[in-house]
């Protein structure tokens, strides 16, 4: 089949505005999708499980006439645990595993110090109480994602984990639901998009509100999720996957095509991007791609994906394409070159880094251990991986002792009379002891 996926030459002229150009799609701020959105949060916000269920039934074709019939038991997730095959269970065991001890080196622990005059202060570290799980569902099941999500969680201590995941046509996946049984998720939701997320930011009769809501998801997902934030947390951007691969020429063009297509399998909006200073190279994987896309199942999606936000960019030097990585700031970068721990020294930007010929993206997919909610659309310039710390919260501790306290108040005096705020400056000054 062939593909007509755009390429640039960094040395040609306006090729930093056309890259721009590639990277400015944002679905986030697209004014239909916006528009949809707005209104469905409003009314799931006013109306409760009505909406929900009307959206539900309108947006994944299904007959749900009672709310009871949107969650999903403990006891269903055993039994949908009973019916996968056991090669399959002993991967979800396994990669549940590795998540875990990845995530449990991020545990920060609470922390204080005393000082000489007794005063002490110090940070407290609190797990969330409750937190929502976005696990997306329209296109394809994501029984991964459901670890991925929840495993950071459990490691911070989560008093519960609901979880939400549209099931389209009323198909149930019986895998997330035994993923969602092996992570221990407290309660299962069968309910995505807009309405889901708004769900658990502003609760329904049925649907708990939360506390946060994290997980990645598509644009309708993304959106909503920005759009309730402040009502209630969330983790970050995790829209549409992305992959740009930088590759020195030297790694089998087969490899490096379904690297791409492995993320451009997710979604017509995905994008993955391939940058090399070897031109034939380039013109190897394009003849690679053509070839390999007539054995894939989701041909069409591939397709879309390559051609609507893909390309292949040369480069002049590696530096250069470091350079260029920086700024695309991609969710997943994949470094197929010689020496990848020379070359990580230059990269800033990116949600993951993958190192050397033989870690494809796809091993971080699904059991490496790093999480695979990462940002999207350039966010990794402000935004880190799903981890444990997105499940805790900080609070710090103070506490004066009377010579601390009497130290800190002669500090403190003059600046909130600085500030002519005169009730600090007295309250203050209360506590300076008589004879210091
Ligand atoms: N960044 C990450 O960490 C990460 C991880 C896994 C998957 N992903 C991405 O998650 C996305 C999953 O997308 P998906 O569609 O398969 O599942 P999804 O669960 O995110 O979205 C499905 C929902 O979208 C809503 N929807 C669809 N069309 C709509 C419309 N016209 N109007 C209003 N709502 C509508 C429906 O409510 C439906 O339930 C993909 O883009 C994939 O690349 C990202
Ligand atoms: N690549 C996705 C994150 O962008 C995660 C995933 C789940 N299953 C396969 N892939
Ligand atoms: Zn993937």
């Amino acid at each position: 089949m062939k593909l007509n996926i755009r390429q640039f030459s960094s040395r040609s002229e306006g090729f930093y505005s056309e890259l721009d150009a590639l990277l400015a799609w944002d679905s986030v701020s697209d004014a239909g999708v916006q528009t949809a959105v707005a209104n469905i949060v409003e009314q799931v916000r006013l109306k409760g499980d009505g909406a929900v269920i009307e959206f539900t039934n309108r947006f994944d074709r299904r007959e749900v006439v009672s709310s009871a019939d949107l969650e999903i038991s403990r006891e269903e997730l055993a039994l949908a645990k009973d019916r996968v095959s056991a090669e399959l269970v002993a991967s979800l065991e396994a990669a549940a595993k590795r998540v875990h001890e990845y995530h449990e080196r991020q545990k920060q622990p609470s922390w204080q110090y005393q000082e000489d005059n007794g005063t002490v202060l110090g940070q407290k570290v609190t797990p969330l109480d409750r937190v929502g799980v976005y696990v997306p569902g329209g296109k394809a099941a994501y029984p991964s994602s459901v670890l991925m999500n929840v495993m950071p969680a459990k490691v911070a201590g989560v008093g519960e984990i609901i979880m939400v995941v549209p099931t389209p046509d009323g198909v149930v996946n019986d895998i997330v639901l035994a993923a969602a049984y092996i992570a221990g998720v407290d309660r299962v939701f069968t309910i995505g998009g807009a309405q889901a997320v708004a769900a658990l930011a502003y609760g329904t009769e049925t649907v708990p509100k939360v506390d946060k809501i994290v997980g990645p998801g598509n644009i309708y997902v993304a959106t909503a999720k920005k759009m309730v934030f402040g009502v209630v947390g969330i983790d970050m951007i995790a829209g549409p996957s992305e992959i740009l691969v930088v590759c020195d020429g030297k790694t089998d063009p087969d490899w490096i095509a379904m690297d791409l297509f492995s993320q451009a399998e997710h979604d017509e909006d995905a994008q993955s991007i391939l940058i090399s200073p070897d031109l034939a190279f380039i013109e190897n994987v394009k003849s690679s791609m053509e070839r390999l896309i007539e054995t894939q199942s989701r041909k069409a999606i591939i397709k879309s994906s390559l051609e609507g936000r893909g390309a292949f960019i040369h480069v002049e030097s590696m530096d250069e394409a470091m350079d260029i990585a920086n700024i695309v700031a991609a969710e997943h970068l994949e470094l197929s070159i010689d020496e990848p721990e020379k070359w990580v020294e230059k990269i800033r930007h990116a949600g993951a880094i993958f190192m050397g010929r033989h870690t494809p993206e796809a091993l971080g997919d699904y059991c490496a251990g790093p999480n695979h909610v990462l940002p999207t659309s350039g966010t990794a310039r402000f935004s880190s991986p799903l981890g444990v710390y997105d499940f805790q919260k900080r609070s710090s501790l103070i506490y004066c002792s009377p010579e601390g306290a009497s130290e800190l108040a002669k500090i403190a005096s003059p600046l909130a009379r600085g500030e002519s705020l005169e009730a600090h400056a007295i309250s203050a000054e209360y506590r300076i002891l008589k004879d210091s």
